[in-house]
């Protein structure tokens, strides 16, 4: 799959954004800057996601991993703009590059996610219109947001399709989605979110639905638009497996909180928390693998549900009084450099 010439990446046609700041972050500068995250939810605003904070830097991939229900999609989401109905968010910081994200209205928004912000999401089939070409889908949003001649957004669109890696481009361009595979499909939508050449690709459970062969490709894909394109990778899955070996650094949600965070080798060499071991060992890695469990036994809190401390406590199999007594912050871990962060009381 990596036998695909490069994407040339325009610099000089680059879009106008929707921001103060259109300038892509110098490479290894903070492209996202998210400082005291909350999202709430429902008519009760229940807090579904409270206090992260994490930065992703340009050509850096940073992996959000969590079970169902953890805040993935709910960060994603608010990093992106998208709000569903009934979900707030709020933050201390949200800045994308020089450009700060709180406030920006609707408008701003979408200029944003046609240029400096992509993404791409699980099922790509439900995000491409069954009527129309595969190509004039792609082609379309390169003549809106870059104002590129017909002629020229087909030419682009063709070199797109081929730099996600797709054979026969020009024939592609021409096919409706029903008549690709969910791999090709899925190529397809990452070629539409980097066309409009983004500073930050967000990927929530983008390879879930594929088989692992072709998930390692989309995967392998991802990583090389980075580092071709210089972009930042938020990469979401609740498999630690997807995350293990495609990210640089690794945000573990539990509940709506981070209760790991640090560079991805390490945590996943000797994790901090009981719950990334818990993760790991569902994923078959790390020092649990052998106890191997398809499931971490228990529930996660629906939000909103009051917790006096450790939010996993009573799934946790280290557990103790204390654990349940009082919030337990999130602070540098033992033998972590000062780069790892980790909340819980009894770290491994
Ligand atoms: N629009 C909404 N209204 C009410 N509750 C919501 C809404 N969106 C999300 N939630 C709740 O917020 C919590 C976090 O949801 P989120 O979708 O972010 O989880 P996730 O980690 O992405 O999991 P999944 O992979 O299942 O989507 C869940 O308990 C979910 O039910």
């Amino acid at each position: 799959m990596s036998d695909h010439p490069s994407s040339d990446r325009p610099s000089s046609d680059r879009p106008s954004s929707g921001g103060s700041a259109p300038d892509r972050p110098a490479p290894g500068g903070t492209v996202l800057e998210v400082e005291g995250l909350r999202v709430t939810v429902g008519h009760g605003a229940a807090e579904a996601v409270r206090e992260v904070s994490f930065t992703v830097l340009a050509g850096q991939s940073v992996g959000l991993v969590g079970e169902s229900g953890s805040g993935k999609t709910l960060t994603c989401r608010a990093v992106l703009g998208l709000a569903a109905p009934g979900v707030r968010s709020d933050a201390g910081t949200l800045a994308l590059g020089g450009t700060d994200l709180l406030g920006l209205d609707a408008r701003g928004w979408q200029r944003l996610r046609g240029a400096r912000l992509g993404a791409v999401f699980q099922d790509p089939g439900s995000f491409l219109n069954p009527a129309l070409t595969v190509g004039r889908q792609l082609a379309e949003p390169l003549r809106v947001h870059r104002g590129l001649s017909r002629a020229d957004a087909r030419r682009r669109a063709v070199e797109l399709l081929d730099s996600v890696g797709l054979r026969d481009p020009e024939a592609v361009y021409g096919r409706y989605p029903h008549e690709l595979s969910s791999g090709m499909l899925q190529r397809v939508l990452i070629a539409i979110a980097v066309s409009g050449d983004p500073d930050l690709l967000v990927a929530d459970e983008a390879t879930t639905a594929l088989d692992t062969v072709v998930q390692a490709e989309v995967l392998d894909l991802l990583a090389r638009l980075r580092e071709e394109r210089g972009l930042g990778l938020l990469l979401v899955s609740h498999d630690l497996a997807v995350v293990a070996d495609a990210t640089d650094r690794l945000l573990v949600l539990y509940a709506g909180e981070v209760v790991e965070d640090g560079p991805t080798a390490s945590v996943v060499a000797a994790p901090a928390h009981p719950y990334t071991e818990a993760l790991l060992a569902v994923a078959g890695l790390g020092p649990g693998a052998r106890t191997r469990f398809p499931v971490i036994p228990g529930r996660p809190p629906a939000p909103g549900t009051a917790a006096a401390g450790c939010r996993f406590a009573p799934r946790c199999a280290y557990a103790e009084p204390e654990c349940s007594l009082a919030p337990v912050p999130l602070v540098s871990a033992p033998d972590g450099d000062g780069d790892r962060k980790v909340r819980c009381l009894k770290p491994r």
